[in-house]
């Protein structure tokens, strides 16, 4: 799996862990790039999520409907730019959860992502998130479905990353 990252810490469940940092850049720039290694995409789903909607009220700048943002969709690029978090591996029973944060403007298409604990993490316990990548629907550029297996090792896991 190469580099991953371990805690010296204890790490308690519902903790903030890190932020994934690196350049922010649209989805059509991000599908360019010839590296997808540290690409974590943001998604434009947000609209769709029933739970979401009715706190879309409150944020000012999504009064006027979906802007030019909001439809390209934005990925963060960790290859040239970044923190430890680009290192952290996929596992299919993660022990981190991203979650979007909105803390110094307020553009929904651009939220920072933000690593929390899913459960009580002991110190040296590898971290994981789950990459989320849907099987059979990461492409080449040439349009071929790429493949990568798993080893995240976990009783759990589906064998393949995508
Ligand atoms: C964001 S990087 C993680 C850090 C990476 N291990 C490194 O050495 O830089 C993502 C890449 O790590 C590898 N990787 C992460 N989790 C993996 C897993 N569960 N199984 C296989 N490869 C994994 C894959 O090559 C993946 O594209």
């Amino acid at each position: 799996m190469g580099w991953g990252v371990r805690t010296l810490d204890f790490i308690p469940y519902g903790s903030f862990v890190c932020e994934y940092i690196g350049e922010l850049l649209k989805d059509e720039e991000a599908q360019k790039r010839k590296s997808d290694e540290y690409l974590f995409a943001i998604g434009k789903n947000y609209h769709d999520v029933p739970r979401w909607k009715a706190q879309i009220k409150t944020i000012p700048s999504l009064q006027n409907g979906p802007t030019e943002d909001d439809e390209n969709g934005f990925a963060v690029d960790a290859l040239n730019q970044g923190n430890f978090a680009r290192f952290i591996n996929h596992s299919c029973t993660p022990n981190l959860y991203p979650q979007n944060v909105l803390h110094d403007h307020d553009n929904i298409s651009m939220p920072h992502i933000m690593f929390f604990a899913y459960e009580d993490i002991p110190p040296l316990k590898e971290l994981s998130y789950d990459y989320n990548y849907e099987i059979d629907k990461v492409y080449d550029s040439d349009g071929n479905i790429k493949m990568k297996p798993c080893f995240c090792g976990s009783t759990e896991c589906t064998g393949r990353l995508y």
